[in-house]
């Protein structure tokens, strides 16, 4: 049985919570959260429990996920009290290097991960980048963790701050992406819902297909355009729009927005 505490919860923690609680992992499950009113809201509805001090979880628990801002690190002010053992701690926060969180937390038992919104329904892509001299076992138990809200890769954290370019900030562009097919729907006078569900659904049987699959995503795309037919009119009006490279330089600002918070 392990003892797991967030430190801030935000969307990030809502999201995660859930679905460790339900996954049946063997762990109770805490969190600390500035606004005093909504964490004891959200404690009540997901039944887990609220400490208003965050040194006080922090002293209490095996596992610490920092789920607070970049910048509100250095608010956290975190200390243990004689005794207490120190926790494995496991942070969410964007272009905040393990050389940072070791100066702000005093110590090495620390793994960062980049994990998405997909978490709320499992299905998290997570990367997870483990600090030096880590022992196996929290290797082990922080990817047995991770695992429960989706699929997790391990990386240095060099690539996890390259592929958090992608696989962090990446629902946001698909959200896009989905809204504005959705928005050609309706601009033909399909419903709004319908066009929503088209879009999604549509969006994730592409993604089940690639994974399952596990060819090259070019042989399935070739498999979809008929010579001459409707879809290779659209992918070259994809082409004309710029559309791939578009996608590009959005995960390489992305990440070039990771390295200058990382400075
Ligand atoms: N939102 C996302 O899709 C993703 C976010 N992340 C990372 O996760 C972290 C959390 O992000 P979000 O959940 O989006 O942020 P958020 O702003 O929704 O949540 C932050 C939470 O921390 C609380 N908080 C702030 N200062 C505090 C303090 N001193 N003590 C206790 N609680 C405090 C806030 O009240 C809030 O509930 C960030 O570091 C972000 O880089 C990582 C991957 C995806
Ligand atoms: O936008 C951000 O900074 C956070 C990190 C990845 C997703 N959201």
């Amino acid at each position: 049985m392990k003892n797991i505490g967030f430190i801030g919860c935000g969307a990030m923690a809502q999201a995660m919570m859930p679905a460790i609680k339900t996954s049946g992992l063997d762990c109770t499950l805490a969190f600390s959260q500035r606004n005093r009113d909504h964490g004891r809201a959200f404690a009540d509805r997901l039944g887990v429990r609220f400490v208003p001090n965050n040194s006080d979880l922090y002293g209490q628990v095996d596992v610490v996920v920092l789920a607070v801002k970049p910048q509100q690190l250095a608010d956290l002010d975190l200390a243990l009290a004689p005794g207490q053992e120190t926790p494995l701690v496991l942070s969410l926060l964007a272009g905040t290097p393990l050389g940072q969180l070791r100066q702000a937390l005093g110590h090495d038992r620390l793994i960062r991960v980049m994990p998405n919104v997909a978490a709320s329904v499992a299905a998290s892509m997570t990367v997870m980048a483990a600090g030096p001299g880590l022992s196996q076992e929290d290797i082990d138990l922080a990817k047995r963790i991770l695992d429960t809200i989706g699929r997790t890769v391990i990386l240095d954290e060099e690539g996890l701050d390259k592929a958090g370019a992608l696989n962090g900030c990446g629902p946001a562009f698909f959200f896009q992406i989905m809204e504005a097919c959705a928005d050609a729907l309706v601009a033909l006078g399909i419903p709004r819902a319908i066009s929503y569900e088209i879009a999604a659904q549509t969006m994730k049987g592409s993604a089940d297909l690639a994974l399952a699959d596990q060819t090259h995503p070019a042989v399935l795309k070739d498999k979809v355009t008929s010579p001459g037919g409707t879809t290779i009119a659209g992918v070259c009006a994809m082409e004309k729009a710029g559309v791939r490279s578009g996608l590009i330089e959005a995960i390489l600002a992305s990440y070039g927005r990771t390295k200058e918070m990382s400075q």
